[in-house]
């Protein structure tokens, strides 16, 4: 089977200077956002200057702050704070919905992220573990990435015994166009340590996240 790979195609426009991945960029650009949302109307066919599309660029241009406000954060200062507490056992926060950006289409893809760990002697907020699926969140995602980078996250910073992450989530660039297949819902997951290796741990975990 041949793969394919997309090469990024340089354009005039992109000469502003980019993070490498995955590290906070530190502004947004409105001013060139709103531009480009002009720019879109435009191509498609519209008139940007009509009535109800004045305040659009503006609109959007707000919007992608705050849909990708995660390239501005650093989800590693979730984990600073933790608690000395024996506990030897799993740790399972479910159901965190989310709601990111899919980085092919840039259309939605929305779900629930499941985290489980084994501590190590420090345990950390419980909010924590869903500001970190923000964080990770809130920029353009893939999924399996998304899985991988919070499993790392806290098995880094938590110095965890295992840790276990399991993402659902429906993608509405599969859904409202292309192959159209409302209802797909997509699982992924991410095991770590005592949750990769010993199929009990994880078992446990599923059967706490999925056995509804
Ligand atoms: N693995 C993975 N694929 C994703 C994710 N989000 C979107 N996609 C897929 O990204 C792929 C992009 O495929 P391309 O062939 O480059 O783009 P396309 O022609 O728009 O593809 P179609 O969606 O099939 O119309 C599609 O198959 C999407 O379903 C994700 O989080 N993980
Ligand atoms: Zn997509």
């Amino acid at each position: 089977m041949s793969k394919t790979t997309h090469s990024a195609v340089p354009c005039e426009a992109d000469e502003a200077p980019r993070p490498p991945n995955h590290m906070p960029a530190l502004t947004v650009d409105h001013e060139r956002l709103r531009h480009a949302v002009r720019e879109i109307l435009i191509a498609v066919g519209e008139n940007p200057d009509r009535e109800g599309l004045l305040e659009t660029p503006d609109r959007v241009a707000r919007m992608y702050a705050e849909i990708f406000s995660g390239l501005r954060t650093d989800p590693a200062i979730y984990l600073q704070k933790t608690f000395t507490q024996k506990h030897d056992e799993m740790v399972l926060v479910k159901d965190i919905e989310f709601s990111s950006c899919c980085e092919h289409h840039l259309l939605p893809f929305l779900g629930k992220a499941h985290i489980a760990y084994l501590p190590n002697g420090q345990i950390v907020g419980l909010s924590k573990l869903a500001r970190v699926v923000e964080a990770v969140a809130k920029r353009p995602q893939v999924q399996e990435r998304m899985t991988e980078e919070i499993a790392d996250l806290i098995m880094t910073h938590l110095n965890a015994r295992g840790v276990g992450v399991v993402i659902e989530a429906s993608h509405s660039c599969m859904t409202i166009r292309g192959v159209r297949k409302p209802g797909a819902m997509t699982i992924t997951s991410s095991m770590r340590g005592g949750f990769l290796d010993n199929p009990a741990t994880r078992a446990e975990m599923m059967a706490l996240v999925f056995g509804r």
